[in-house]
Parts: C-alpha cells; sequence; structure tokens
C-alpha cells in the first residue's frame, strides 16, 4: 500500500479525565489495551490508567473479551502484594462523543518507570561487541518476580504470561508483576485455555498438549517462563535456546525436551543461578512441578542474597552489588558447566500453557478451527461464511493466519476469503514480496512508514514485523477493517470488498473523494475480485 492514514487506534489528548484522574500522555499499547500516564486531579498522584476497549466488539468476541476483562479486574483488585501492581481503581468510561472509549473499562494503577523488557533491550543497546552481563540489581528483579509469582500461586491462579514486558519496575525500586487479563484460576491442578503464548517463555508441552482446541494450563508453565526470564536477567537478556527467532528458539526447547540436546546454559552464569534455571527448565511438567514458587522464591532470595522481596533498590545498587548480586555461590566468570542433566527422550505427556494476550485469545478457536485444520466448516459453505475453501491456492500455512486476522475486524464484511484474494493480488502470497520502487514489502506489500501505524504483533513474538506474515496480515486486517468503518460511516455500502481493495491500494480518503474505485487501480481491484470469486463460488 502506498499511501498512509491516521492511525485508527485510541488517541486520547493530555487533559483527558478519567473519573478523579486527569491523563497527561500515552504510554504505550499492548494487544487489547492501550495504557496512558495520568495524575490524580487532587494531588498529582501519578498512575498508569489501561483503556480495555470491548465495546466495539462483535457480540460473540465481547463476550469473550469482557470474561478476560473481568479476571483482570477481579484479579488485580483481589491481589495485595508487593510483587504485584497496585489497581487503585476499575472504572467505565462513559463519553459519547468519543464511541472508541466510550462503554470501556479503565484501569487505574500504580505507575511503573519502565518494563523489565525496556530494561534488557537498553542492556543489550549498551552491550558492545556481543558482550553482555547480569542486569544491576538482577537478584532484586528475580527475587521480586519469584515472590510475586508464589503469592499468585498460592491464591490458586497461574499467571500465564510471564515475560519481561509484563514486569513492572516502579520509581522506588519496586518489582511488579503486571498484566492479568490472562491470568486463570486453577480447576485442581490445572485449566484450560486458548493455544497461545508468548512463544519465547511457553513451556515445550505447549506444542504437542491439546484437549479440544485448548491447552492445559498449570503452574509449571509459570516456572518454565521464571526460569527464561532468570536466564535473560542474568546474562542482559540472552535466552536460554539459541536461535535468532522465537520460533527457532521454541524449537531448540522443544529438542530440548525430546532428549534430542543438552539444556546449554550461558557459561557466564554462576553455578547456584545455573541449578535454579535448569531445575526451572526441567523438561516434563512432572519434574518441574517438584519445585514449588514459594520454594523457588526462598531459592532465588538465597542464590541472590537478597533478604526481603518488597520495594527499594532498583537502580540505586541497594540489592545485588558488592555481595548481593552473585550471592552466597559468588561469581566465577566462567566455570565449568553445570553438570549435564541426562534427559529421557520424552513426548510430552503433561502440559502447562501461559495464557496470552486476550485480544489474540478472542480471535482463536485453536485446532477446532476450520482454517487450522484447512477444511471449510462442516454446516456452512465457505461462499456463506467467506471462510477460504479447503481446496483453494491459499498456502495451507497462511489460512489459520488469515481467518485469524480477519476475524479481529468487528465487521462481516472483512472475510478470510477477501483478505486471501487481496494478498494474494498484492504479493501471490509471496512474503518475501518487494517493489522498492513503490517502497512496498512483505506478503501484503506494506509500505514501512505506513506499516508503523497500524503494526500487530500478529505471532507474538515481540515485535511487529512487515515482512512477517502474520504481523503484516493481522495489520492489514486492522487496516482493512478502519477502512470499511470509513465507507459506511460516509454511506458507502455497495460493492465493499471492491472499494476495500481499492482503499488499501491507494487510501479510503482517496476512494472516498472519488466516489469509487480509482480508474488507476481499477486493474487491480479486478483481480482482487476474481480471485474473491474463486474462493467464494
Ligand atoms: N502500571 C503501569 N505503569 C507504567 N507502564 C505500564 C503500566 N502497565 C502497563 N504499562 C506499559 O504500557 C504498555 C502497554 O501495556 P499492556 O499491558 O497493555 O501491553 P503489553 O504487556 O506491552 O503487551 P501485551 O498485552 O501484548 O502482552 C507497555 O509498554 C507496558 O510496559
Amino acid at each position: 500500500m502506498a499511501e498512509g492514514e491516521a492511525t485508527g487506534r485510541l488517541d486520547l489528548p493530555a487533559g483527558y479525565r478519567v473519573g478523579d484522574w486527569e491523563l497527561t500522555g500515552p504510554i504505550g499499547a499492548g494487544s487489547w489495551g492501550v495504557v496512558y500516564a495520568a495524575r490524580a486531579v487532587q494531588d498529582d498522584t501519578p498512575v498508569a490508567v489501561k483503556f480495555l476497549p470491548t465495546q466495539l466488539l462483535p457480540p460473540g468476541q465481547r463476550e469473550t473479551m469482557a470474561e478476560l476483562v473481568r479476571r483482570e479486574v477481579r484479579f488485580s483488585l483481589e491481589t495485595r502484594h508487593p510483587n504485584v501492581v497496585r489497581t487503585r481503581e476499575v472504572l467505565t468510561v462513559h463519553d459519547a462523543d468519543r464511541p472508541e472509549v466510550d462503554g470501556a473499562t479503565a484501569l487505574v494503577m500504580d505507575r511503573a518507570e519502565r518494563s523489565l523488557q525496556e530494561l534488557l533491550a537498553t542492556a543489550a543497546g549498551e552491550g558492545t561487541g556481543g558482550l553482555r552481563g547480569p542486569l544491576p540489581d538482577a537478584a532484586h528483579i528475580l527475587a521480586g518476580v519469584s515472590a510475586g509469582l508464589a503469592h499468585i500461586h498460592e491464591r490458586g491462579w497461574v499467571h500465564g504470561d510471564l515475560k519481561p514486558g509484563n514486569v513492572l519496575l516502579g520509581p522506588g525500586g519496586e518489582v511488579w508483576l503486571a498484566d492479568f487479563g490472562l491470568t486463570v484460576e486453577l480447576d485442581g491442578t490445572h485449566a484450560y485455555v486458548p493455544p497461545l503464548g508468548s512463544l519465547d517463555h511457553v513451556p515445550p508441552e505447549w506444542w504437542s498438549d491439546r484437549e479440544g482446541g485448548h491447552s492445559v494450563v498449570r503452574r509449571t508453565a509459570d516456572i518454565w517462563a521464571f526460569g527464561v526470564l532468570a536466564h535473560q536477567v542474568l546474562t542482559g537478556g540472552l535466552h536460554p535456546f539459541s536461535g535468532s527467532t522465537p520460533r527457532a528458539r521454541a524449537l531448540g526447547a522443544q529438542a530440548y525436551a525430546r532428549g534430542n540436546a543438552e539444556l546449554r546454559l550461558d557459561n557466564s552464569i554462576p553455578d547456584g543461578w545455573r541449578e535454579l534455571i535448569a531445575d526451572c527448565l526441567e523438561p516434563e511438567h512432572a519434574s518441574r512441578a517438584a519445585l514449588g514458587a514459594r520454594e523457588l522464591a526462598a531459592r532465588v532470595r538465597e542464590t541472590g542474597g537478597e533478604g526481603s522481596t518488597g520495594g527499594g533498590g532498583f537502580g540505586r545498587g541497594r540489592a545485588g552489588r558488592g555481595r548481593g548480586l552473585w550471592g552466597l555461590s559468588g561469581w566465577s566468570g566462567h566455570l565449568p558447566a553445570r553438570r549435564r542433566r541426562r534427559r529421557l527422550a520424552v513426548v510430552a505427556a503433561a502440559v502447562a500453557v501461559p495464557l496470552v494476550a486476550a485480544g489474540s485469545v478472542v480471535l482463536l478457536r485453536g485446532d477446532d478451527d476450520p482454517a487450522a485444520s484447512g477444511s471449510a466448516t462442516p454446516s456452512a459453505s465457505p461462499s456463506a461464511t467467506g471462510a477460504i475453501p479447503a481446496d483453494s491456492d491459499v498456502p495451507r500455512d497462511l489460512r489459520v493466519i488469515i481467518t485469524r486476522a480477519a476475524r479481529q475486524c468487528v465487521y462481516e464484511d472483512v472475510t478470510p476469503a477477501l483478505l486471501a484474494a487481496m494478498l494474494k493480488a498484492e504479493s501471490g502470497f509471496d512474503a518475501d514480496a518487494r517493489r522498492p520502487r513503490t517502497d512496498e514489502y512483505g506478503i501484503a506489500m506494506w509500505t514501512p512508514a505506513v506499516f508503523k501505524s497500524w503494526a500487530r504483533d500478529g505471532d507474538r513474538d515481540g515485535d511487529k514485523d512487515y515482512m512477517s506474515p502474520p504481523d503484516a496480515i493481522s495489520a492489514m486486517a486492522g487496516y482493512v477493517c478502519w477502512i470499511d468503518e470509513q465507507y459506511k460511516k460516509k454511506g458507502m455500502h455497495d460493492d465493499l470488498p471492491a472499494l476495500m481493495a481499492a482503499g488499501y491500494r491507494t487510501s479510503a480518503r482517496t476512494v472516498i473523494e472519488e466516489g469509487g474505485v480509482p480508474a488507476r487501480v481499477r486493474p487491480h481491484v479486478n483481480r482482487v475480485e476474481r480471485y474473491l470469486k474463486q474462493y467464494t463460488g
């Protein structure tokens, strides 16, 4: 696509009032919420307000999303612990002038200075020549995370999405776990969740153990995630499984779990920490279960020489420096590798799955998704549902991605078949497609500068990349959905697929101003229509 549009995201001005809180500026957006910095009108207390808009979703998604919001609200309000971010208030926004936020849930939280993810990114940026070291106050951070985890587990919950992005660092050195929309309450020892996760932090069994399209989630998923996170914190960001992409690292973890590879923790990690991380990264759920979060927290404190886990000291050198950082086992630079554990070949029999961002949860139907199996819905024809027919030329691995992306849109005329037809016309489904002359790249032919406004993390690997098909297609769906809405607002209800294809090639404004498909993109739109007809019969 060659022309830009203003972003369709929530865009609230500084000074915007929500209850007794006044926004001061945006902080960032996750997959299903947008976070703003704010202050108390009465006394300037700094807070962060997370907006969770459910009201614009179609009924089916809205219900699921509302359930996830209820979870986040319930857990946030029920929990009081120094290592869990405090939610001060939960509000519903009433603002008829701003439909994009009217009816949204707003969580007012203590404001962090940054996330652990940001700290790791800074550390990676500062490392030179590939040299990395432990984060300052690594022991303090890990003590806080493990104490928060122990508290959550003792309440009968699983965090489900433990990763550096969900660990917040407060202004006074506090370490807070955050993001509970995906937290589940266990029913006995496990719960069932949609099969999604942050690829870098899900345990190996996540890939294999499903029931009815859902995965079992157990506390040991959090323990695995902690092991990965601890390795990252102690090495300035290195993942315990090598590989240049999350998927490659996940494959490494699976090879290790099957007994085909050794666990190779970074040599720079001292022995005490190595033992601890290796116990968290036991390949089987059952052996991981031997390490409860409370014991884990005690071992972290002991290893790191941390006395308490509350606030204080972060960034000021209280914890970790000198005696504490490398703890009782001391710093040893390049110690001999930890004793090799014999790994039995395992077909993962037990499962634990971190939950992931709610936006994705809403969209995912799991393995019962017709697109996932490549087959059409048995009860409705593809032409009626807009599903991608099983015998089409749409590559199998793209079908589920396209279907999920289409479901992100509240409007039923943004169908998987339409997105597939557009992708075929744009790039012929070629993930490496390039048109440097017009600055268009990847499967959805995004112009990088335009992609920035619409970027989505479709594969949940932590970045938004226009060359990644899941990211590019998810962003395409969001953009097309927005274009569709613009037409509807202008009373344009006819021939919407053609108008959407034209808008994607030019812009919604151009199409609206010209009152239809601009002549210069007519050949392209004809192609989209032809492919759409093939897919819908
Ligand atoms: N209480 C807070 N104080 C300061 N910043 C916060 C707070 N809560 C969240 N943030 C920041 O706001 C941004 C969006 O957070 P959010 O929890 O919505 O999504 P995320 O965790 O980044 O992504 P995802 O939801 O996809 O996992 C992030 O940069 C996060 O660090």
